[in-house]
């Protein structure tokens, strides 16, 4: 429990350019790893550290619904690969027929290759059915533990972490793999491990699967139009 005078208000910091753009390129460097990990574990003060800014993120209410499932037993992480590639097998056949042996073609998991799993939940009766910010909007500890995944995620790469997003399951067949009671929702499921080679971009976009929309081409407007309804 944090002392309410350590939260008192002090003078903002004022970050210098160099950390600003630190910041920046993280950001821009973070890569979704799914094939590129190395068998090297990590060390449990990089992990602490990758863990404790997930657990600095924003949650409604100050709720931290999250809790954080590691899972190193290869028994386990067997039956999670197993339960991917049913569920991996359903999505090919719902593509239209001619990208199913593009998508076949893609990696999309690192489960066996990466040395530590983590099952990223969130507990939603955490702070009882009256939650500052969610008594009107109950998903909104899910958008929490979604902040806390990307703080994990951005914090990986700057440890040169490379952590990588598999929710290719039925959500039936991976809750009874690790326990979960009913009312601990799987918001993630991740990889991690180091790499030594990332794409420069999106690997999807590198291997023709999509593409990545220009930054201009997200229009900012004052509320709500459809471009498609646009007369001129
Ligand atoms: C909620 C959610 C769920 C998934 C993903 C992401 C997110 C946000 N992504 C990763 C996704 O494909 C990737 O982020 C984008 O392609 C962009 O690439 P970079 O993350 O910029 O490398 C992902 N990738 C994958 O190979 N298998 C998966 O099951 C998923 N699932």
């Amino acid at each position: 429990m944090t002392d309410p005078a350590e939260c008192a208000p002090v003078k903002a910091r004022v970050f210098s350019r160099a950390e600003r753009q630190a910041l920046y390129d993280v950001i821009a460097h973070r890569r979704d790893v799914r094939n590129e990990f190395l068998p090297d574990p990590i060390d449990p003060q990089v992990l602490r550290r990758i863990l404790q800014a997930a657990h600095a993120a924003p949650s409604v209410g100050l709720s931290q619904p999250w809790n954080f499932i590691l899972i190193r037993d290869p028994q386990r992480r067997a039956s999670v690969r197993q339960a991917f590639a049913r569920a991996n097998a359903e999505a090919a056949s719902m593509f239209p027929a001619e990208r199913r042996s593009d998508y076949a073609a893609l990696k999309l998991e690192g489960i066996d290759k990466a040395p530590l799993n983590i099952c990223v939940t969130c507990d939603r009766e955490r702070g009882g059915k009256v939650v500052l910010g969610r008594t009107h909007n109950p998903d909104m500890d899910l958008y929490s533990t979604v902040c806390a995944v990307q703080n994990m995620w951005l914090a990986a790469r700057a440890e040169g972490i490379g952590m990588g997003w598999v929710s290719i399951f039925n959500d039936a067949d991976l809750r009874p793999i690790l326990g979960l009671p009913d009312h601990i929702a799987i918001v993630a499921y991740l990889c991690l491990g180091h790499v030594e080679e990332l794409f420069d971009g999106p690997e999807l976009a590198a291997r023709g699967w999509a593409t990545q929309d220009e930054f201009e081409t997200v229009v900012m407007q004052e509320c709500w139009t459809d471009p498609a309804a646009a007369t001129d």
